[in-house]
């Protein structure tokens, strides 16, 4: 049996189909640029030789429903999905779940729903994930449908961190807190966190970053989370490719009176003209780096302002659990960008947090690795994360039943 993922964003599908017996990726692959002229088909997957195989096509594809459609059919061609009846759950990433969903849920019309009231919330991602739900709903109506919540795993938090110093009133007539994402994947890494400090999980003290083009952080005490950097929507916190992260709200304010921007206007700002972007006019962190090697000043500031929001956040988790076990980087950032690491971790020696150089530099270490240096009390991992095997798992254990 096969359980398939769907991590369906405003203009792509990402996808990967697992074995469960083994949890083997069998395929992996991605629809983007859905919408546009020119469209884009990637899928790569195991042929029964075990050998890996791949196939890459341009061409429009006008809507989601058609972007499965595709989907579908490559898994079918390539042999790896030819009966539907294989299939024994779907699992779909879905970025916001408000306060309602604490696990994931089988998806009825009740839950989609739901979703859809959250997704106000969740722009960039929510209205992505209504169409890749329902696209699947239409092509495979007998297969049981799960969504996992980027949101659920935070749901431990105290209300301390989760509510906001605002009237209480728009906390309970509005449900304005934060909430917090990328959960998946922080709980993915923290499990695989515990399992290298051979510790359990319930007896583990975590900072988790997760660095990719949205970018959190998060504490995590004795195995659950009890702070996160995002907050009502994914744009608070760290510096991300195209979202501003942490803001005095008076800025808002300002451009509102005085450059007469209305919301759309600072939804575009805040969301996808910021962040490393607006800072260096380029938002992607390989050529970044390549641009502050050469002396380009913007950015190099675009990398010290990345670190240093980084760093803040590692200083203020720190002192909130009081002692920490490990510092887990992951995301496209956190798995790969070295010169990140070694500017966040500087300089905290005196917090027990020490890297190895050398391992930091290893550019072409892939896979999961320890760091920090023997002296350092605090282990510093490089966990490449895993959100789709994560959903996969969980979309599994909710058709089925059974708990971890
Ligand atoms: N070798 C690398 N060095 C530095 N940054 C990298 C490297 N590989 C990927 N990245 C960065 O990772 C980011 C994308 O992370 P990813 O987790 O793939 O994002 P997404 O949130 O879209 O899943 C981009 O900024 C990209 O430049
Ligand atoms: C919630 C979020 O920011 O997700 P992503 O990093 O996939 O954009
Ligand atoms: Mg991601």
């Amino acid at each position: 049996m096969k359980v398939l993922v769907l991590n369906s964003g405003s203009s792509s599908i990402k996808y990967q189909l697992f074995r469960i017996d083994d949890w083997q990726a069998l395929a992996l692959g991605l629809v983007a640029r859905i919408g546009e002229p020119e469209g884009e088909i990637k899928l790569s997957w195991r042929d029964d030789a075990d050998a890996t195989q791949a196939r890459q096509e341009s061409l429009p594809i006008p809507s989601h429903e058609q972007g499965i459609e595709r989907i579908i059919r490559a898994l079918r061609d390539t042999g790896v999905l030819t009966d539907v009846t294989e299939l024994a759950a779907i699992g779909h990433r879905v970025v916001h779940g408000g306060v309602r969903f604490k696990q994931p849920a089988l998806i009825d019309d009740t839950v989609i729903a739901a979703i859809r009231a959250v997704a106000p919330l969740a722009p960039l991602h929510n209205p992505g994930h209504l169409a890749g739900i329902e696209a699947v709903r239409a092509h495979f109506p007998g297969v049981p449908a799960v969504a996992v919540f980027d949101t659920a795993f935070h749901q431990t938090m105290p209300p301390e961190a989760y509510r906001y110093a605002i009237p209480e009133t728009l906390y309970t007539e509005h449900q304005i807190r934060r909430y917090g994402f990328h959960g998946t994947s922080h709980q993915y890494v923290a499990k695989r966190a515990a399992l290298w400090l051979d510790t359990p999980l319930a007896q583990c003290n975590l900072i988790t970053l997760h660095l990719g083009n949205g970018a959190s952080a998060t504490a995590i005490r004795a195995g659950q989370c009890v702070d996160t950097s995002m907050g009502l929507t994914p744009l608070e916190g760290l510096v991300m490719g195209t979202r501003s992260g942490d803001i005095d709200p008076a800025v808002v304010i300002y451009l509102c009176k005085h450059l007469g921007l209305n919301a759309d206007g600072l939804d575009r700002l805040f969301n996808r003209q910021s962040g490393l972007l607006g800072l260096c006019g380029v938002n992607d962190m390989r050529e970044i780096d390549r641009l502050a090697a050469a002396g380009d000043e913007r950015a190099e500031l675009a990398i010290a302002m990345t670190t240093h929001r980084l760093k803040k956040y590692i200083g203020a988790y720190y002192a909130e659990l009081g002692w920490v076990d490990a510092l887990v980087f992951t995301g496209g950032i956190g798995e790969n960008a070295v010169e990140i690491r070694r500017r966040a971790c500087a300089g905290l020696e005196r917090l027990g947090i020490v890297l190895d150089d050398a391992r930091n530099a290893e550019t072409h270490a892939h896979g999961e690795r320890d760091i920090s240096a023997a002296i350092s009390d605090v282990r510093v991992l490089v966990i490449p994360t895993n959100e789709e095997l994560e959903i996969a798992q969980q979309a599994l254990r909710t058709v089925t039943g059974t708990t971890e």
